[in-house]
C-alpha cells in the first residue's frame, strides 16, 4: 500500500487534477490520497491558502469580505464544472466558506488556522465527490476522525505521538480510495492547527509512517530534486537518491520541494519517500532513503540557499574568558520568547542568526535593548537580511579537502563570506553570506563541484 500526497500546483485547476486522477485510478496500491489546496494556475497566481488568510485578516479587521469569499470560491467552481459536478456540491463547499467567518474561535491565531486549513478540508471533500463522479469509488476522511491529535500552537502545530496508534486503526479494507486533507489536525480542545506553511507534505509522512505503508510518494510539478534549486541555475543535475539526513538539511536551507519537518515520520517509521512529477509520471524522480541505501560517488549531493534569516552580531573581547555568558544571552532571548536558529562564535565574537518568520519588531527591539544594558558588548549589529546557503552530502563524511572544493571559486570571484560552519554536521558546511551575493555563490560552488 502506498500513500501518495499531490501538492497545490498539482491541484491547482481542473486539468491537472484529471491527471492527478489518472495517476491514482492507474495503481490500485495508491490507496491512501493526501490533497493540498488548489496551489497557483500560473506565476503570479495566489493560493488559495493565501486567499483564505487575506479573508481571515478581513474578518479580524471587520472589512468588507464579499469579494475575497467570491474569488475563493470561484477557485472550487472553477474545478466542480471542469467535471460537470452537479451542483448540490458546490452548494455545501460555499455554506462552509460563509460560515467560517460565522464561528467563534480561541484566538486570532486559531481563526487564522480553521480558515487556512479549510483550503484542504474544502478541496479533499470536492476530489472525493470528483474520484467517485469519475467511476473511482473515494472516501472523504476528516483528519479528527484519522485520528490527526495535534499540540496547542495553532499556526506550526506538531502531532502528538498517540496520534499513531489511532491512524493505524484506519479501515483500509474498503474498495474505495480514502482522500484525507493535508496541512492541519485538532487539538486536544477540538480546535483546527496547523502545521507551518507547505505542511501536507507532513501530513502525508505521518499516514504513511501510521499505516506502515510500502511507500510514500510525494507528486508535485518537477520530475527531481535537482542538486541545486532550478530557479538559480537551468537544468541542474537530478538526484536520483538521499539520504533522508540530506533531505532534511537540504530542505531546511531551501529546497522548498519537500518540507523539512515531513523527514522525521519517515525516518521513525523508516519509509522511503519518491518525489515524483505529475506532469509526468513515468519518470523515476527522486527517492529519499536510509543512509545504508545510498551510494555516494561525490563529496557533494546538493547545495540549497536561504534568505529567510536574520542575524545579531556581537563583539567583546574576553567574551570566551566569561562564565555563564551564553547562559546571559539565551535567557534574554528566552524573556522575549524568541527562538535562534544558529549561533556560531569565536573568541571575542558571537553571531546569532534567526528565522525572520518567527520574529516581530517588538521582539527585536526588547531583545538589542536588553543585550547592549546587560552584557554592554563593544560593537552590536543587527543584520535585518542574511542568507544561508547549505552545502550538503553524506559523502563528505571524514573527507579531506570538502572545504577548500568549496570556499576556493568564492575567493576567485571575490564574494567574502560573513560566517563558514562546519562540524556540526558532518554532512553538511554552513555559510552565512549577504543576500545579494546569495545566488552567484551557488553558481559559482554549483560550477566547481558539479561540472567537471
Ligand atoms: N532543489 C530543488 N529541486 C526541485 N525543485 C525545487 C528545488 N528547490 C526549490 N524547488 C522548487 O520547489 C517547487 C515545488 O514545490 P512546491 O511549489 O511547494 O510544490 P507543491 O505545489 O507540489 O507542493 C518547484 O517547482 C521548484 O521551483
Ligand atoms: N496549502 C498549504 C499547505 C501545503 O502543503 O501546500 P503546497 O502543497 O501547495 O505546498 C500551504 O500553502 O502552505
Amino acid at each position: 500500500m502506498k500513500v501518495v500526497k499531490f501538492g497545490g500546483t498539482s491541484l491547482a485547476d481542473g486539468t491537472q487534477l484529471k491527471r492527478v486522477f489518472d495517476i491514482i485510478n492507474s495503481d490500485v496500491d495508491r490507496k491512501v490520497v493526501v490533497v493540498s489546496a488548489p496551489g497557483k494556475r500560473f506565476q503570479d497566481d495566489i493560493k488559495v491558502t493565501d486567499l483564505l488568510l487575506q479573508y481571515a485578516q478581513a474578518t479580524i479587521d471587520d472589512t468588507d469580505t464579499k469579494e475575497i469569499i467570491q474569488e475563493i470560491k470561484q477557485r472550487y467552481h472553477a474545478i466542480a464544472d471542469y467535471f460537470q459536478m452537479p451542483h448540490e456540491h458546490l452548494t455545501q463547499i460555499d455554506a462552509q466558506i460563509d460560515h467560517l467567518s460565522q464561528k467563534h474561535y480561541r484566538s486570532f491565531d486559531y481563526l487564522k488556522a480553521a480558515f487556512a486549513a479549510h483550503g484542504e478540508y474544502l478541496n479533499a471533500q470536492l476530489i472525493a465527490k470528483v474520484f467517485t463522479h469519475l467511476g473511482m469509488p473515494a472516501k472523504f476522511i476528516d483528519p479528527k476522525d484519522a485520528g490527526l491529535l495535534v499540540n496547542d500552537r495553532p499556526l506550526s502545530a506538531s502531532l502528538e505521538s498517540s496520534s499513531y496508534q489511532k491512524i493505524a486503526q484506519l479501515d483500509l479494507s474498503t474498495s474505495e480510495r480514502l482522500i484525507i486533507p493535508g496541512f492541519f489536525g485538532y487539538t486536544a480542545r477540538g480546535d483546527i492547527a496547523t502545521f507551518s506553511r507547505g505542511g501536507s507534505d507532513i501530513t502525508g509522512a505521518i499516514m504513511a509512517r501510521g499505516l506502515n505503508a510500502d511507500l510514500y510518494e510525494n507528486f508535485t510539478d518537477v520530475s527531481a530534486i535537482y542538486a541545486v534549486n532550478p530557479n538559480i541555475i537551468s537544468n541542474p543535475l537530478p538526484i536520483h537518491h538521499m539520504s533522508y539526513d540530506e533531505m532534511r538539511e537540504l530542505s531546511y536551507a531551501g529546497f522548498a520541494v519537500f518540507h523539512d519537518e515531513a523527514i522525521i515520520p519517515a525516518i521513525q517509521g523508516g519509509i522511503h519517500i519518491n518525489i515524483k512529477n505529475t506532469n509526468a509520471p513515468d519518470e523515476p524522480g527522486t527517492f529519499i532513503v536510509p543512509p545504508t541505501e545510498v551510494r555516494h560517488t561525490k563529496a557533494v549531493t546538493g547545495i540549497a540557499s536561504s534568505n529567510r534569516f536574520a542575524a545579531l552580531y556581537l563583539h567583546r573581547y574576553l567574551l570566551n574568558r566569561e562564565v555563564g555568558f551564553t547562559l546571559k544571552i539565551l535567557e534574554i532571548l528566552k524573556r522575549h520568547n524568541v527562538s535562534y536558529e544558529h549561533m556560531p562564535s569565536g573568541i571575542d565574537d558571537l553571531t546569532i542568526i534567526f528565522d525572520k518568520s518567527l520574529l516581530v519588531q517588538e521582539q527585536i527591539d526588547g531583545m538589542i535593548a536588553d543585550i547592549t544594558e546587560e552584557i554592554k558588548p563593544d560593537t552590536l549589529k543587527w543584520l535585518p537580511n542574511y542568507s544561508i546557503i547549505m552545502i550538503v552530502g553524506e559523502g563528505m563524511r571524514n573527507r579531506v579537502g570538502a572545504l577548500t572544493e568549496i570556499v576556493s571559486p568564492l575567493s576567485k570571484q571575490g564574494i567574502s563570506l560573513q560566517m563558514v560552519n562546519q562540524g556540526a554536521s558532518e554532512i553538511s558546511i554552513m555559510l552565512g553570506i549577504q543576500p545579494d551575493l546569495s545566488d552567484k555563490a551557488v553558481s559559482a560552488i554549483y560550477n566547481q563541484v558539479f561540472t567537471d
